[in-house]
């Protein structure tokens, strides 16, 4: 080692030194901060049984509110601060997860997404913003082991400049089945989305692994702290594709600090349901098309229904009748109202028994020649009551719920011949199902539009009224339990006065006031958010846009998506045609074009099977070159099972500790599953991404949209697009899934793999 080389050297470790005794104050302050709030929330909760209700309301806040800040302020424990800024002035600023002030009120650390921290993202050597050095703190628990920094100036030239290897390190680390924050290595392309103004409607169009779903992700974090007042009410709601999906990102936000954004799939965006997959695309296509919501409105007033003839009905014996005329009438006063079905049922009823009640009393007074006065409202009651006339009211206007109303419409083939006579017998079919058949996720949109159209279902309402009456009372009578018992305890704490069971049940009931903005929207099929984030965008059909549409009216969206890799059940070409029936040109197109997660080597062979079947993309530029050539195998089908377990065992040498995706044709999903279940059962996963104790995943190319694995073995990949509802997007999507090393394997002669695979086989059985 030179002398200078060693200068270099101790120069870094005193820096070294310097930022590890800086990073110590910060954490000093965050367990001095949670400490204080850990008070504060004991304090409150030890007081919260007293006082009369407003004030327990006022506790109650104090408590949620400390509680998300204590729980805030445990989620920022990794990586507290990952940056330092030293700008022109000599000023320093750390950049990191939160804000923190010292006692003082003096800024210890900037929150990444305040505007003083956005030069940490965007400062480049062309536009330095000020900034003569940007430092990133490499963190092991609460120890720095390194330092990186990006010198913007010629001033500071010698420093340890190396650029991008904080990048380098985040991107090639062993995934663990759990995706992970960015914030300490935003890309400035990245930055400019992530940090776009709320309003409006921003699309953002990127191939794999460019870090949309990262991006969206950290958008909603920054949405939430920048327009906090307005958000935090309203909320957001952030969909993806599959609860799979979900359940890999879920510790995203939380580890931001962030915990009131709804995260739902598509299956379950109408509260109260979990729906199962469309297994037919088809029909998920056609249940998808606008002309569906055309559909459900007929459908609905299919149940507003008039009679042919005049029908006789008896109530206590007298025979009243009933004329069609009357029933066109009572119907079209209803719909004058304009409130949903089963709301303008109740004008239809009222008109109808308030007629019939008249003609009652008429017969009743002509037999009695005009003695027999019967009270109005009491005739009133015996119409209403009268079991002949709520079977007729009924036919003609039926109360229903959104569930029975699509159950009905793909169950009664008459019924859906008569609503949809625009469907071929052969769309038809596809849709037609057992009445007991569960809900999937393409009927999701239908059972929105229906419950718009049909309103709240009285019947369902006065159950869950009941529900809570009697969970009310048994609140109380626990309360009453536990308050013989801790009689003694209160008194200990100094609670006086007088305490009872009642007061007690409403301290402790989840009632909907105590519920956070996001519990209450998860729960309410009507909330309106004020924003939203859609992830794999290119997948929703039309239906899934307009019920989304209805969620938010103010239009604030953040759509990302990649056009390339649609599995194309809408059938959708362009962000354009998607959103002009719901916005018109009224959005804001951004491109991202880094693939951060698969390397060069093999992100140009998808690239290439994906233009060899004709489709047009724009190949985004990896990052990184890659250590490993994908491997392409052609083999004889009874082995196809054996050579995926020797895969597993190669790629798996490969990338020590690494998760491997086995990523399976529909069609070869079983035999697959049978072997590995067989040989390696406490490896093997099917829940979509892997985990860190189940490292083998095996998923069908649909299930692996936008997960991603270290290792990649793809089984089959001719039938992924020879499938009857198979598309050359999902190909690409599971090709796209490695970030270290991609197998192929597939049991067809050569000649028959798809284009760009045939160029490549390197072993034939
Ligand atoms: N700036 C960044 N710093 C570190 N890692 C990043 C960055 N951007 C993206 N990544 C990583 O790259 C991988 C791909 O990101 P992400 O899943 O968000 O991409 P995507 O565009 O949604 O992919 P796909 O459409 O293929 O599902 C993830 O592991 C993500 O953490």
């Amino acid at each position: 080692m030179t002398g200078a080389d060693s200068a270099v050297r101790d120069r870094y470790q005193a820096e070294l030194a310097a930022e590890q005794d800086y990073v110590a104050t910060l954490y000093v302050r965050l367990d001095q901060l949670r400490d204080e709030k850990r008070m504060q929330l004991s304090q409150v909760r030890r007081s919260g049984l007293q006082g009369s209700l407003q004030n327990q309301s006022e506790r109650d806040a104090f408590a949620t509110l400390y509680e998300d800040r204590l729980a805030q302020l445990s989620a920022v424990e990794d990586r507290l601060a990952f940056g330092r800024l030293d700008l022109d002035d000599d000023q320093t600023r750390y950049v990191g997860r939160i804000g923190l002030t010292d006692e003082e009120q003096q800024r210890l650390l900037v929150d990444w997404r305040a505007p003083e921290a956005a030069s940490f993202y965007q400062a480049t050597a062309f536009q330095r913003q000020s900034v003569r050095r940007r430092r990133h703190l490499l963190m092991s628990g609460r120890s720095v082991v390194g330092l990186e920094d990006d010198v913007l100036s010629e001033t500071d030239a010698d420093s340890y400049s190396t650029v991008s290897a904080a990048l380098l390190s985040a991107v090639t680390a062993r995934r663990t089945g759990q995706m992970g924050d960015i914030v300490a290595t935003i890309q400035s392309e990245q930055d400019a989305i992530i940090r776009a103004d709320l309003p409006g409607v921003h699309v953002v169009q990127g191939g794999p692994g460019t870090g949309k779903t990262a991006v969206a992700l950290h958008r909603a974090a920054y949405l939430l702290y920048t327009h906090r007042e307005r958000l935090a009410s309203a909320g957001v709601l952030l969909v993806g594709p599959s609860q799979a999906f979900m359940n890999y990102i879920d510790q995203v936000l939380p580890s931001l600090g962030e915990t009131g954004v709804v995260m739902s799939s598509l299956a379950r965006l109408m509260p109260g349901i979990d729906a199962v997959p469309e297994t037919s695309r088809r029909a998920a296509a056609i249940k998808g098309r606008l002309d569906m919501a055309e559909v459900i409105a007929d459908a609905v007033a299919d149940r507003q229904r008039l009679i042919a003839a005049k029908r006789r009905v008896t109530v206590e014996g007298t025979t009243l009748t009933v004329r069609p005329g009357q029933i066109r009438r009572a119907r079209d006063k209803a719909r004058a109202t304009g409130k949903p079905h089963n709301q303008a049922r109740a004008t239809f009823v009222k008109i109808m028994v308030k007629k019939l009640a008249e003609q009652m009393e008429e017969i009743l007074q002509d037999g009695s020649g005009g003695k027999n006065q019967a009270d109005r409202s009491y005739l009133l009651e015996e119409v209403r009551q009268s079991r002949e006339v709520r079977i007729l009211l009924n036919l003609c206007w039926m109360p229903m719920t959104p569930e029975k109303l699509v159950s009905d419409l793909f169950s009664k083939p008459e019924f859906l011949a008569r609503l949809a006579p625009q469907l071929s017998d052969d769309e038809r079919q596809l849709l037609l199902r057992d009445p007991d058949a569960p809900m999937t996720e393409s009927d999701v949109p239908l059972l929105d539009e229906a419950a718009e159209l049909l309103g709240e279902y009285d019947v369902a309402r006065a159950a869950q009224a009941g529900a809570e009456k009697r969970q009310r009372e048994r609140d109380v009578e626990n309360a009453r339990a536990a308050l013989d018992n801790v009689q003694q305890v209160l008194e200990d704490i100094g609670v006086g006065g007088s305490l009872d069971a009642e007061t007690v049940a409403d301290a402790q009931a989840v009632t909907p006031e105590r519920r956070s903005a996001a519990e209450r929207a998860r729960s309410d099929r009507t909330w309106t958010f004020g924003h939203v984030v859609v992830d794999e965008a290119q997948e929703l059909s039309p239906m899934q846009w307009r019920l989304l549409m209805r969620r938010c009216p103010m239009r604030s969206f953040t759509i990302v998506g990649d056009m390339a890799q649609a599995s194309s059940a809408a059938n959708n070409s362009s962000w354009g045609q998607i959103l002009a029936p719901f916005v018109g040109e009224r959005y804001t197109l951004n491109e991202l074009t880094v693939n951060y997660r698969t390397p060069e080597k093999i992100t140009s062979l998808a690239t290439d099977v994906a233009r060899g079947a004709g489709m047009t993309i724009a190949t985004p530029e990896a990052l990184r070159a890659g250590e490993h050539d994908p491997v392409v195998r052609t083999i004889a089908a009874p082995d196809l099972a054996e050579a995926v377990v020797e895969g597993i065992q190669t790629d798996g040498a490969l990338s020590p500790g690494g998760l491997i995706g086995v990523i399976a044709s529909t069609a070869s999903y079983a035999a697959i599953h049978e072997k590995l279940a067989a040989v390696m059962p406490e490896r093997l996963w099917t829940g979509g991404m892997a985990r860190a104790d189940r490292d083998v995943a095996l998923v069908t190319a649909h299930q692996a949209k936008g997960l991603e694995y270290d290792a990649v073995i793809l089984v089959e990949p001719h039938e992924m697009i020879d499938d009857a509802d198979g598309v050359i997007g999902d190909l690409y999507v599971a090709m796209t899934r490695a970030t270290q090393t991609l197998r192929v394997l597939a049991s067809c002669p050569p000649a028959e793999l798809p284009r760009g695979l045939r160029a490549v086989v390197i072993e034939e059985d």
